[in-house]
């Protein structure tokens, strides 16, 4: 059994996500886009970075790669897919996931520690918490906006399917709490299944102990536990 954490072009946290897997004992290993998926792979993994150097859109180049169709066949099947930061900008882009990834309000770059309410506590991502915990983790992106329609908004809603809210660290979801503009606060959304989910914060880097800061993230990657 071996999660494949897939590598494009500009992708950068592949060996990050790869080390965060290994510490918890999930075998993984990194898979290059044009070689397809390993045939052992029980589960994916669409890692941060700026594939192809967030050109067109952040996501759209990658979202594009042939690889994708096996990824989403992989997803239909009932095998997990995590899809963090850049990851999470291509799994909207290639439509395992819903809604859209866009310029941060403030339209730069940020990188901070944020904290996150677990929304929805009965996924295999958020097993390790309880509804309503909050978390610490990264973030790092210049396109983490989430933004939908109003329709689509509502039926994630409807579903459960909001995993993440940005919020302070006493769990309220708020303005000043949302560090670029995403609607609803949203960090992270399930896909139709809810073995396939993305995330603009990283829980990779939140995992490892021997960094010193957070290791929220664990709880995250361990949705590849009983894969
Ligand atoms: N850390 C990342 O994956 C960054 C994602 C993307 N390049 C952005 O800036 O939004």
């Amino acid at each position: 059994m071996t999660v494949a954490v897939v590598q494009f072009g500009g992708s950068n946290c592949d060996r990050d996500a790869v080390a965060a897997l290994s510490h918890l004992g999930i075998d993984a290993e990194r898979a290059w886009h044009e070689d397809g998926l390993p045939d052992d792979v029980t589960g994916i993994v669409l890692p941060g970075g700026f594939s192809y150097g967030d050109y067109l859109r952040a996501g759209a180049m990658a979202a594009r790669s042939p690889i994708m169709e096996e990824v989403r066949a992989a997803a239909d099947d009932g095998v997990p897919v995590l899809g963090v930061c850049n990851g999470a900008q291509i799994g909207s882009e290639s439509g395992l996931t819903d809604g859209a990834f866009t310029t941060n309000e403030s339209a730069r770059f940020q990188c901070e520690p944020v904290f996150l309410r677990v929304e929805n506590a009965d996924t295999p991502w958020t097993a390790a918490y309880e509804e309503g915990d909050v978390i610490e983790l990264p973030i790092a992106h210049g396109e983490g906006r989430f933004e939908t329609s109003d329709d689509r908004y509502e039926t994630l809603e409807a579903d459960d399917r909001v995993l993440f809210r940005y919020c302070d660290a006493d769990g309220n979801v708020t303005e000043a709490a949302n560090p670029n503009g995403s609607r609803g606060n949203v960090a992270g959304i399930l896909g139709e299944r809810d073995t396939v989910a993305v995330l603009m914060p990283h829980p990779e880097r939140a995992s490892l102990p021997d960094l010193g800061g957070s290791t929220d993230g664990q709880g995250v990657l361990r949705g590849f536990e009983d894969a």
